[in-house]
């Protein structure tokens, strides 16, 4: 984010904005502390968040009596921002509702960044990033490369899900296997489905079972309709969120999970389908790229930029055949449009 000078007016504006922000989270804590204090509530027990409402969450128990009950909750003060796949302990009150009273440490987690290009975390305890790409828009190899590296650096394993395997024909067969080969050589798990034939369906449901899955993915490339096939039942709100993107209508980035029919979780939210194209470090974006790891720190410059440097490690490496070209362009790329201002 670039740095702006502030008016005088705006600093006093967000100021304001920052004390109310302040404010109300003290009197959030004070309604969970109150409903503490009474003897209304019983006892601990363990839940998950489903999604969250401006000053509530919506939990769903894992624990007898509650699980598969979704109940509104406050939150206990000094909680730290709780989001969609947050695993919790929370106390029911006794008619509705109920108050979040602790959270555990999460395995992974999704962040983005808010107005101010602050990273917020928006989705917990996701298994694996479902990176969707498609015959037709055809896909690049530096935007996959771009999601996997985005992947990588949240430590949260990407697979690759080739879609609308109906549209692949003589004209794009062999730039898409040699395209879907250096992913597989580097072992990436693909999936290859079809919506309009329903195709690879069975395959996609086994990988997607016991697991907190997201989709992320270019316009266009099928993300939509393999949710409306994967979630029958929530068809009209993946269509509403769609829709109002299309119409350029700011959504809300409260992301939502779903339990999948065929098994396994889904954590979905019009913003988390563009993750990936968010800022990422150049010393990220290094270590995103999962053969360079081996020889990153060996360049015989400490500020190598790994371009025409003598020593330079991974020159060598690709050199030696280690990296693939493409990989190596890619990598070139994607430097490129983060220093053009993180715009790619
Ligand atoms: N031929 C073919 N078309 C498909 C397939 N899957 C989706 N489509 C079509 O591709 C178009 C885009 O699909 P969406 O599901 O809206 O794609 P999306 O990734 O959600 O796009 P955004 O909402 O813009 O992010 C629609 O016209 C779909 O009907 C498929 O497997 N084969
Ligand atoms: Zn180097």
């Amino acid at each position: 984010m670039s740095k702006r000078k502030l008016t005088k007016q705006q600093t006093w504006r967000i100021e304001r904005i920052h004390k109310e922000r302040v404010e109300r989270t003290q009197k959030r804590g004070d309604i969970a502390e109150e409903l503490l204090q009474s003897s209304d509530l019983g006892p601990e027990t363990e839940g998950m968040i489903i999604s969250h409402f401006g000053t509530q969450v919506e939990v769903e128990g894992t624990q007898e009596p509650f699980i598969g009950i979704s109940t509104r909750c406050n939150l206990r003060a000094n909680l730290g921002q709780l989001v969609t796949g947050d695993k919790v302990v929370w106390r029911p009150k006794q008619n509705e509702g109920g108050v979040v009273v602790a959270t555990t440490p999460r395995h992974t987690s999704l962040s983005r960044p808010d107005m101010h290009g602050r990273l917020k975390p928006v989705a917990a305890n996701i298994d694996h990033i479902v990176v969707v790409i498609a015959a037709e828009p055809v896909a690049h190899a530096n935007l996959i490369d771009r999601y996997l590296v985005a992947a990588e650096t949240v430590g949260i394993p990407p697979v690759i899900l080739l879609n609308k395997c109906d549209l692949i024909d003589d004209s794009n067969q062999a730039s898409l296997d040699n395209l879907l080969k250096t992913y597989e050589d580097l072992n990436y798990k693909i999936i290859r489905t079809s919506i309009k034939h329903q195709e690879g369906m069975e395959s996609l449901y086994s990988f997607l079972q016991d697991k907190t899955s997201v989709f992320v993915g270019q316009s266009g490339v099928g993300k939509s309709s393999l949710i409306g096939t994967i979630l029958p039942d929530i068809d009209i709100t993946v269509g509403e969120l769609s829709q109002k993107r299309k119409k350029g209508v700011h959504t809300t980035t409260t992301a939502r999970l779903f339990h999948m029919p065929k098994g396994g979780d889904l954590i979905d939210s019009p913003g988390i389908r563009e993750f990936g194209l968010w800022h990422i470090s150049e010393e990220e974006l290094l270590n995103g790229f999962i053969e360079f790891q081996p020889h990153i720190g060996y360049c015989r410059f400490r500020d190598c930029a790994h371009e025409k440097e003598p020593g330079c490690a991974i020159l060598e490496a690709l050199e030696k055949g280690d990296i693939t070209e493409h990989r190596f362009q890619s990598f070139l790329r994607i430097k490129q449009s983060i220093r053009e201002n993180h715009a790619f």
